[in-house]
């Protein structure tokens, strides 16, 4: 079988994406994660407190797997642990029967209060999964077997709705050919690299290395590229107090790419105006990654695109145009 599941901004802004799925007999809504490899919930096991807002996994104790712990930590600081189950997980019509549900008994701040998100859909490696004693198996690796062809696309849109495709590539939603780069898979994430980078009409050389993430909200590049796009936007400043580079909302932003695979991968200049800051200016969309190592390729990136994840012998990943 195939599938496909809407992404829905969480907000005006695109902050996160979320997609409606069935987990035992409770629909969630999810944050579909190509940066993490843990299917996690809001479940019963926690505080009542922690579930005002949330739609949760009603916890058959039945299906536990007994023993069985996780515990996730993300980048950003936020983070969930828990107790894990054997249930059923659809998605788009695509139904795993005994896929790992990882139980919240405990979830930080970040998530509680966004009342939005029931949990996350990890979609990275599985060998980045946290479960002990035994790792579990993402969604996308437990139905693998049963998809016509070992892929997903992800096609989030700008402020509006997109989709997860699974198993198939549909043809409607982009234009123009399908430009296939390796993976690196080799630390658990779809990882690609990029050989230049533009502003506007300008090309320069470089190595850009990063992970595509559907669940990080920004695109996090070397600082000596976020200072020379910033430098061609009049009023943009590095604000501390704010977390990053912040500019004039009437600011033009000139568009941005990623040359990778030959083929430049275009941000349109409009993409990069995130979202407004409490102190009158607008937040890029483009920032820093001091501090990680790598690039990440988060939705200011992947808005614009389709994007296929292909789990064949060699794993590929497929741009196409929106
Ligand atoms: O925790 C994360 C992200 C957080 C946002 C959601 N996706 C996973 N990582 C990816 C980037 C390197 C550090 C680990």
């Amino acid at each position: 079988t195939n599938g496909s599941a809407p992404a829905v901004p969480s907000d005006q802004y695109d902050s996160l994406y979320l997609s409606p799925v069935t987990v035992g007999s409770s629909t969630l809504h999810l944050d579909f994660d190509t940066g993490s490899s843990d299917l996690w919930v809001f479940s019963s096991l926690q505080a009542q407190s922690s579930l005002v807002g949330h739609d949760y996994y009603m916890v058959d104790p039945a299906k536990e797997k007994q023993g069985y712990t996780w515990k996730i930590s993300y980048g950003d600081g936020s983070g969930a642990s828990g107790k894990v189950y054997a249930d059923k997980v659809v998605v788009g019509g695509v139904t795993a029967t005994a896929q790992a549900v990882e139980a919240a008994t405990a979830v930080s701040a970040q998530f509680t209060q966004d009342v939005d998100t029931d949990g996350l859909l990890g979609l990275a490696m599985s060998t980045l999964n946290t479960v002990k004693p035994q790792q579990q198996k993402t969604f996308f690796d437990t139905v693998l077997k049963q998809l016509a062809q070992p892929l997903f696309a992800v096609d989030l849109k700008y402020h509006a709705a997109g989709s997860y495709d699974f198993g198939f590539i549909d043809k409607s939603k982009y234009t123009g050919a399908i430009n296939y780069v390796n993976a690196d898979t080799s630390k658990g994430w779809w990882g690609v690299s990029a050989t230049a980078y533009s502003i506007g009409n300008a090309s320069t050389s470089a190595t850009v290395s990063g992970i595509l993430d559907t669940g990080t909200t920004l695109l996090y590049v070397d600082t000596p590229i976020v200072k020379a796009y910033y430098a061609k936007v009049k009023g943009s400043k590095m604000d501390n107090t704010q977390g990053g580079y912040v500019f004039p909302c009437s600011a033009t932003l000139p568009d941005f790419s990623l040359t990778i695979g030959g083929v430049k991968q275009i941000v349109p200049g409009k993409h990069i105006n995130y979202s407004p800051t409490s102190a009158g200016n607008c937040f890029g969309g483009i920032q820093t990654n001091d501090g990680i190592g790598f690039s990440i390729l988060g939705d200011i990136f992947l808005k614009s695109k389709y994007v296929i994840h292909e789990m064949g012998s060699t794993p590929r990943i497929g741009f196409a145009q929106q």
